[in-house]
């Protein structure tokens, strides 16, 4: 099957909207993340390589911030625990239709579920793993801490939880040279000037970046033992922590 490619900011906008996860982006949605994340398929892979040494019998995977679920589908092809359920979330409408059909089109024995909701609204079951892969860069950061809160509530002790969010260096001069090799990554995928400059105006005021420091000591706060950066390209990073 080919991948619609992603030219959504290649032509110029004369009013440009905050980026949103919409039909246009959810069709284009696999070029899109893998043109712009660097190690993006590593990340999901070691997601599902991490879910199927943690996971715990008779408990819940979630996936929030689910999008077509790429991370969900890593969780249904890795758990081994017997009894688990498999929950993937995502406010966007968009994302959750194409998300169920995709993820029902592989083989694996642990049930899935696709939801939309939003995660800061949601009901935690007990679960013994949590992906957050580069989703709580799109919650407002005053409501950030509340949500791991909620998620460390509702975790088994020995549970995991991976948080993969593009971060910002507080030293300047540094994080300048990151986000200069993240843009030459996009150059290198074939994006234009326009679109990297389009993209990243959209992206302003719905994706506010933390210091991994900022996300380390959240997770500690919020009752993680264990806190493990575990890969990291320019300003894209994923940490797992344990319960
Ligand atoms: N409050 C919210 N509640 C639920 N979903 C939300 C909320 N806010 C944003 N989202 C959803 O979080 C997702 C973030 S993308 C995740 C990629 C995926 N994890 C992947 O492994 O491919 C990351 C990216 O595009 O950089 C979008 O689908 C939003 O609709
Ligand atoms: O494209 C970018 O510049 C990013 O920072 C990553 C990204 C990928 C997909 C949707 C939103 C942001």
């Amino acid at each position: 099957m080919t991948v619609p490619r992603d030219a959504i900011y290649a032509q110029p906008y004369s009013e440009l909207g905050d980026f949103a996860f919409d039909e246009k982006v959810a069709e284009v949605f696999p070029d899109m993340i893998n043109r712009s994340v660097p190690g993006y398929a590593t990340m999901v892979h070691t997601i599902g390589r991490l879910a199927g040494r943690f996971a715990q019998p008779d408990s819940v995977l979630y996936d929030l911030g689910c999008s077509l679920g790429a991370s969900t589908l890593a969780l249904k092809q890795n758990n081994k625990a017997p009894g688990c359920s498999i929950i993937g979330i995502d406010s966007s409408a968009a994302m959750v239709e194409r998300c169920q059909a995709h993820v029902d089109a592989f083989r694996g024995d642990t049930p899935v579920h696709i939801e939309q909701g939003d995660i800061l609204q949601t009901k935690y079951k007990p679960c013994s793993v949590v992906i957050l892969n580069f989703t709580l860069q799109f919650i407002a950061p005053e409501k950030r801490q509340q949500l791991l809160q909620q998620i460390s509530d509702a975790m088994l002790p020995g549970g995991l939880l991976v948080l993969s969010e593009k971060v910002r260096e507080p030293e300047t001069v540094c994080d300048q040279v990151l986000v200069d090799l993240h843009h030459d990554f996009k150059r290198d995928n074939g994006y234009s000037e326009l679109e990297i400059s389009q993209k990243r105006a959209a992206l302003e005021n719905v994706m506010r970046l933390d210091t991994l420091q900022q996300h380390q000591q959240r997770l500690q706060e919020t009752g993680f033992s264990q806190v493990q950066n575990w890969y990291r390209c320019f300003n894209f990073t994923s940490t797992f922590a344990i319960k």
